[in-house]
């Protein structure tokens, strides 16, 4: 509870003559409780605006809504007209929720985000403090604290501060969040006090919303130019699309942030070698004080190697903490659902899963499998409907080029149609298979697989559900995979 007065004084809006008690704020109309603030937000499917009558007679106590918009008389009620009110709402949630962990990290870029939290919340729990990351796979933490609300790869800006404020009553200092291109692009972070900024790569993904490449660089530089304070540190990895590198670079110069270059590129940390291992990778790496560490990580994935250095260099107070790092690659574990093992057929093929659902993702993912494939490469995936329908053609000519076989099927059509989603899909792959229905490519192609074999299925990672429709079906793609395998 806090006084309106205080809200708006924090927000630079002016004060009103009627101060009055906020019980609580919320974005939805159908959540406004009495005394509450309601934020009447013009969205992408409806507009806040229209439930303001809704939200009055619910008993808000003052709504916060764009310039222009008309207000009903009302007594009970006071609105707070602003130009843009998802940022200012976004500062409000901060101030209303006031506890916020000390240490803070922000991941942006197409692919990565999620590995890259996690192995930042592995290296700070290996360090034995009590660290959490916000994110795709939900909030994790090593406390009791259970989050149970919707999943998105970044809450709106209420959730992420009630969900921080929680953290920080069960001990949470050490958070590492994933920044989306909407998240950014929706003001769902601008309340935040970060240390460090982190940008993994940027490839195609999302142009459905952002619509070209340029705006979508744009929302993801937003971390950088309205969040990241001066002095944040801006860890980057250097292999990335260099047009993307050199806007981002510049951004950071121009914001006098520390810039932390990484990657086989890289200054702060430079990859010299990478070598896979039957069970791992075997990294050699240089700091920019010249001091070299090879260490062995028990994970697969050549992309992972790049999340590893991006985590690091996001967290390391200064150069040589690198050195504190090292000793605890070993005890790093995989990332659910990322080039995760799912079975091991009796004849030794074996079946992983990964999250992989832009075409550069699945190019990565293949290129890192094709050392321990000895014999031939599968992969079995979808594009998601309701989603950018350019990556789909793309994503079949990268499974093509490096994969020997091909299986198209469905990912999460939504309301779109899964027959046209496959058919969208296959102009990149024309000779693929297309097997309709998730659950039966998988059993159809595990039967095929034999000694020396590697099937790869995409797409999923972690999900439990395929959303058909509106309809969350159940589903998982590790445990369709054991399933299918055990009745071999
Ligand atoms: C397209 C998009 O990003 N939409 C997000 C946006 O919704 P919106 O404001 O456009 O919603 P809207 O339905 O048009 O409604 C407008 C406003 O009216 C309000 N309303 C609506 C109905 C009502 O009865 N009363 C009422 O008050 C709504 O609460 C909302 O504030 O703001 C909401 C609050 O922050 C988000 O929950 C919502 O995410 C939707 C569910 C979504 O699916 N988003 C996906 C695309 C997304 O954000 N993905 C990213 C990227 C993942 C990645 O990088 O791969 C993510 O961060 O997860
Ligand atoms: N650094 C990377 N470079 C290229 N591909 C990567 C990288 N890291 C992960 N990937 C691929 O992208 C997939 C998703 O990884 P991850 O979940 O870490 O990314 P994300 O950015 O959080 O994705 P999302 O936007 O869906 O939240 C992985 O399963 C892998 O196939
Ligand atoms: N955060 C991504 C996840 C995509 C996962 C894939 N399974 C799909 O549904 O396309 C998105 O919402 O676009
Ligand atoms: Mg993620």
């Amino acid at each position: 509870m806090t006084s309106l007065n205080s809200l708006l004084h924090h927000v630079q809006l002016p004060l009103v003559p009627n101060d009055a008690e906020i019980t609580g704020i919320t974005l939805d109309s159908r959540k406004v409780q009495k005394g509450y603030l309601f934020a009447a937000l013009p969205g992408a499917k409806s507009n806040g605006c229209d439930y303001i009558d809704v939200a009055i007679q619910k008993g808000a106590q003052a709504i916060l809504l764009p310039t222009g918009v008309t207000f009903p008389e009302t007594n009970s009620c006071i609105p707070i007209h602003c130009d843009n009110p998802r940022y200012i709402l976004s500062l409000i949630a901060a101030f209303f929720f006031p506890k916020h962990p000390k240490h803070q990290v922000a991941i942006t870029g197409t692919n990565g985000k999620t590995s890259t939290a996690d192995f930042i919340r592995q290296i700070w729990q290996l360090q034995n403090y009590k660290s959490a990351t916000i994110g795709t796979l939900g909030v994790i933490s090593n406390t009791d604290y259970h989050y149970t609300g919707p999943v998105l790869t970044t809450p709106d800006s209420i959730m992420v501060h009630e969900i921080l404020t929680d953290l920080v009553n069960h001990d949470v200092q050490h958070l590492a969040l994933e920044a989306s291109s909407h998240g950014l692009d929706q003001y769902r972070l601008d309340g935040l006090t970060i240390e460090a900024a982190g940008f993994t790569n940027l490839t195609r993904d999302h142009l459905d919303y952002h619509h070209d490449f340029q705006h979508y660089l744009e929302a993801k530089l937003r971390l950088f130019k309205h969040i990241l304070p001066i002095d944040g540190i801006a860890a980057i990895n250097a292999d990335m699309d260099q047009n993307a590198l050199k806007q981002i670079t510049q951004a950071i110069l121009e914001h006098k942030q520390e810039l932390r270059l990484v990657g086989e590129q890289g200054q702060f940390l430079k990859l010299l070698s990478v070598t896979p291992l039957p069970e791992g990778q075997k990294l050699e790496i240089k700091t920019v004080y010249n001091e070299i560490f090879s260490v062995t990580i028990p994970l697969l994935g050549r992309y992972q190697v790049d999340n590893i250095l991006l985590a690091m260099a996001l967290i390391a107070k200064n150069e040589h903490d690198i050195a504190n790092f090292v000793p605890l690659l070993p005890h790093l574990k995989g990332v659910r659902g990322r080039m995760e093992q799912a079975a091991i057929l009796s004849n030794g093929a074996a079946i992983y899963v990964d999250y992989a659902h832009t075409p550069d993702a699945l190019a990565h993912l293949l290129q890192s499998l094709r050392p321990h494939t000895h014999h031939n490469l599968y992969v079995i995936f979808g594009a998601g409907g309701d989603r950018d329908t350019g990556k789909r053609p793309l994503m079949a000519q990268e499974a093509d080029k490096y994969a020997d076989y091909v299986i198209i099927t469905d990912d999460n059509p939504r309301t779109e149609n899964p027959n046209l989603i496959r058919q969208e899909v296959k102009t990149g792959a024309p000779t693929a298979l297309e097997i309709a229905g998730r659950e039966e490519a998988i059993a159809q192609t595990i039967k095929k697989l034999q000694t020396g074999d590697i099937l790869v299925v995409a797409g999923k990672g972690h999900e439990q559900g395929q959303i058909i429709g509106s309809v969350v079906h159940p589903f998982d793609d590790v445990t369709i995979i054991k399933k299918h395998a055990s009745c071999l």
